[in-house]
């Protein structure tokens, strides 16, 4: 099996068909809860007693992650499937948002994951297809894919550059965008070089998509402001390179995101909201940006951030990161509270 069988994979999870998967057992067979509809769990399922994987963080809030580790929310759980758990209830287990609309009764039981490798990699692809990570577990009807796939799936070796033009942009008349491909992702990254190169290190941005604040102008998170001063602040230096990630949401992408955001508006803080729909905090791997570094030719980089993350990866992954340069705007109304959060929650210095 291949990474176009993964790619399908994520596919049929979008399509609402059932996936296989291999790992050191017999393959299982796994049906996304968002996308399935009660038909199609009867044919996927047909005694009715298929028990349900959830994400440790969904699970906590369920009171059923007794059995791991509450610290690591996007690790397995899963559920016994009683008489009474139908596909409805079902689809209750799986999203949190209506959590207030319709209150869990329970009881629920957790029983012994058997094959967290599988179920681990489950959620993986949920999380790449940017479905609730929330599965059916059954036979395996399809062929199997196999978890060596799944890991290189993510492997940003593949990428290469696609195309690249000049650009010129507000803040920098002298810009070059660059489009990068990789067979195993749909969202074409692209870095915009800002300036020409003058021998010293670029002052490197690594944006992670944000529709909502780069587009749209939200004013919940710092996102478009910072892309904009991004590049004011490169052109002002000499030069450099803005990386734009497809990442949206922080890796869990933007129908996710907007999840997560509904928790927000029921008071749940960014990292909070992001747990309780059963992702990690932040799902981004930023190796792929030292990949797209590595073919710009530039390993030794000034790196414009506030997040530690970032500067270990790219440094973990052969980036010399010979300064961070702190990135600051003035916080709104709307986003006071969510910058506080990262301060407070997930280590970004200021
Ligand atoms: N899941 C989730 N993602 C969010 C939320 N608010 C913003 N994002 C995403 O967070 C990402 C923005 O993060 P960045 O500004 O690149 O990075 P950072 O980790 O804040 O680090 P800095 O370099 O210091 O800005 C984008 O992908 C946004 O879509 C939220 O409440 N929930
Ligand atoms: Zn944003």
């Amino acid at each position: 099996m291949s990474a176009r069988d993964v790619a399908r994979a994520i596919d049929s999870l979008r399509r609402g068909w059932p996936i296989a998967i291999q790992g050191s057992g017999a393959p299982v067979g796994l049906l996304a809860i968002e996308t399935a509809d009660a038909g199609r769990l009867v044919a996927f399922d047909p005694g009715g007693d298929s028990p349900i994987l959830l994400s440790a963080g969904r699970a906590a809030t369920l009171k059923l992650a007794n059995q791991i580790e509450a610290a690591i929310p996007d690790s397995p759980v899963l559920v016994e499937r009683t008489f009474w758990i139908d596909f409805d209830c079902a689809v209750a287990l799986a999203d949190p948002q209506l959590d207030m609309a319709t209150p869990m009764k329970g009881p629920f039981r957790a029983i012994p994951v058997p094959d967290p490798d599988v179920m681990t990699a489950a959620l993986v692809l949920a999380r790449t297809a940017g479905v609730l990570p929330a599965f059916f577990v059954g036979a395996a009807t399809e062929p199997a894919i196999t978890i060596v796939d799944i890991d290189d799936f993510e492997d940003p070796i593949h990428l290469a550059i696609a195309a690249r033009a000049k650009l010129p942009v507000e803040g920098s008349e002298r810009s070059e965008i660059v489009a990068f491909r990789s067979p195993d992702s749909p969202g074409e990254h692209v870095a915009l070089i800002v300036g020409q190169p003058d021998g010293n290190p670029p002052l490197v941005r690594l944006h992670s998509e944000c529709l909502t604040g780069d587009v749209l102008g939200s004013l919940k998170c710092d996102c478009g402001p910072q892309l904009h001063a991004a590049i004011h602040a490169m052109e002002g230096t000499g030069w450099g390179i803005l990386l734009y990630l497809r990442q949206e949401g922080r890796g869990i992408g933007l129908v996710n995101k907007l999840r997560a955001y509904a928790l927000q508006d029921q008071g749940f803080d960014t990292v909070d909201a992001n747990t309780r729909l059963g992702f990690a905090v932040d799902a981004r791997d930023f190796r792929v940006a030292a990949r797209m570094l590595d073919l710009l030719g530039q390993t030794r980089i000034r790196l414009l951030t506030n997040n530690p993350e970032k500067v270990r990866v790219l440094q973990a992954t052969g980036i010399d990161v010979v300064e961070r340069v702190p990135i600051a705007l003035p916080p709104n109304r709307f986003n006071e509270k969510y910058l506080a959060t990262k301060r407070d929650r997930t280590g970004h210095q200021l």
